[in-house]
């Protein structure tokens, strides 16, 4: 591959069998890989040549099926698209545990997006931010000319700020506009309205409009869920204590709360994935938010009941949408929707919320208890065979022994396997 040059001109009005020509003259005519791509196939290749440029193929995740979730009184199977094994099971095993409490109780702050227009160059930025904040009703009609439809399903701007704000490069004006975009993730949304609105700021001030993007810290869009969890049924008082530990660890040491909101994200960007959500933006605001009292700390936050029993709770940002994005274009993600019901961005975002939870009380606990490697790399086990070369009724024989024996490495998993095959 190196020895090609990358400049490939016309590669993305090329068709997808060109482009897949292109690739295989670059891997030494190694058809044989290429065809995996033709084989694995897109959903709809004209689909996924429109979703995104030089599209060669898909990359399938493995998606499945979070069982015994009860949300708000609503018993639901989710979907959830991930590659990492034990995640679901994970979720299945820590909604099991607290259905006899009612589940997942949760709550919506609503679907408030934030654009930032960056205005630079200004002397006087006291004076601007009172002449912007004056003139929010002016600012409120251009923004809502701009998506009509919204403004139809009760969206819109709905709120103004000006900030002054010290930067190296001088003060500057950031006025966050904040927008109702109901069932949209809104970044479309937003980020026109911004692009519009800001030459009538610069021409009110006197300022340079510079930067006109949403703001992926969605403060505005916090969801919440609680559960509580018997202690008869995580194992006793003793494991109790030990999750209370672990959960404190997490409080007061951003290591651990990094690994600890990862877990939770192995929940969320899973539910986030199958819908057709966008990851990225998912993940930027839960890891701002979590940074967000100057030390980075966990989403969740754990105590006991009078009653001894464990109760978890969740706040976290979650620009979700139901259309709008690959949302409804994707018809996995329409698939996906459908299974959980779901009529709004706000239930998507309560369920969703409800997942993270469950997620962190099933890592907290394995941690707590056996060590997360005993429940984990059984479950991976079956991945170890197959990289050691194992297929078809293999892969369980080789798992299920290297399961039976301690350490489960790659290198052990290939010697079952020529044991096996002598
Ligand atoms: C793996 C388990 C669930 C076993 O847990 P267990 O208690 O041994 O499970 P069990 O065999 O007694 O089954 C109990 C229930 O769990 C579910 N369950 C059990 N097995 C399956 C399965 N194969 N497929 C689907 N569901 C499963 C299922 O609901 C089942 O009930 P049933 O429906 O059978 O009546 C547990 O050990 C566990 O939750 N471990 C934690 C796994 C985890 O967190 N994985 C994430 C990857 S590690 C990571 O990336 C994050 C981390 C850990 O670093 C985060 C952090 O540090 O905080
Ligand atoms: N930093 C970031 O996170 C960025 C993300 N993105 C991307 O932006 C996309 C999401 O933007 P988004 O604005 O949601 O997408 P869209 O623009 O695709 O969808 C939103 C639009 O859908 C229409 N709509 C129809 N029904 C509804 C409803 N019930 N509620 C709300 N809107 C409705 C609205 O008007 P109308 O019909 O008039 O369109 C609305 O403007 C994602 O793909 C994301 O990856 C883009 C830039 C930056």
């Amino acid at each position: 591959m190196t020895d090609h040059t990358s400049r490939l001109s016309g590669f993305a009005t090329a068709t997808r069998a060109e482009r897949l020509g292109v690739l295989a003259e670059r891997l030494g005519g190694d058809a044989e890989a290429v065809s995996l791509l033709e084989r694995l196939g897109p959903v709809d290749g004209e689909l996924v040549d429109r979703m995104i440029e030089n599209a060669i193929g898909v990359m399938p995740v493995p998606l499945g099926l979070a069982t015994n979730m009860i949300v708000d009184g609503r018993e639901m199977l989710v979907p959830m698209a991930t590659e990492e094994s034990s995640v679901i099971a994970a979720v299945c095993n820590s909604a099991k545990r607290c259905r006899a409490t009612g589940g997942f109780q949760t709550s919506y702050a609503g679907s408030l997006t934030i654009a930032q227009v960056q205005l630079c160059g200004l002397s006087d930025p006291h004076r601007a931010r009172l002449e912007i904040l004056g003139r929010e009703d002016e600012i409120r009609v251009i923004c809502d000319e701009v998506d009509p439809q919204l403004t139809s399903l009760g969206g819109g701007l709905r709120g103004l700020e000006v900030r002054i704000l010290p930067t190296r490069a001088g003060i500057m004006v950031v006025v966050h506009l904040i927008v109702d975009t109901r069932d949209a993730m809104g970044a479309n949304a937003v980020n026109t309205m911004a692009e519009t609105v800001a030459p009538t700021l610069a021409s009110w001030t006197g300022a340079r409009p510079l930067l006109r993007i949403l703001s992926n810290l969605a403060d505005r869009r916090l969801t919440r869920a609680r559960a509580v969890w018997p202690a008869a049924e995580i194992g006793g008082p003793e494991v109790v204590e030990a999750m209370l530990l672990g959960a404190e660890f997490a409080e007061a040491d951003p290591y651990r709360a990094a690994t600890h909101n990862k877990g939770i994200m192995n929940g969320i960007s899973a539910v986030v994935l199958a819908t057709g959500n966008d990851t990225r933006a998912i993940e930027a605001g839960a890891h701002a938010f979590a940074a967000q009292n100057g030390c980075y700390g966990p989403l969740t936050h754990w105590e006991c009941t009078e009653e001894g029993s464990l109760a978890g709770t969740i706040e976290v940002p979650l620009s979700l949408g139901i259309v709008g994005g690959a949302t409804r274009i994707h018809p996995v993600a329409q698939l996906c929707l459908k299974i959980l019901g779901t009529d709004s961005a706000e239930a998507l975002s309560r369920i969703t919320a409800a997942v993270g939870l469950a997620q962190n009380f099933g890592a907290l606990r394995a941690l707590a208890t056996d060590g997360i490697q005993k429940g984990h790399m059984a479950l991976h086990a079956q991945n170890v065979a197959i990289v050691a070369g194992a297929t078809g009724d293999e892969i369980e024989f080789v798992a299920a022994k290297l399961r039976q024996g301690g350490r489960v490495t790659e290198a052990k998993a290939r010697k079952i396997l020529d044991f096996l095959r002598a």
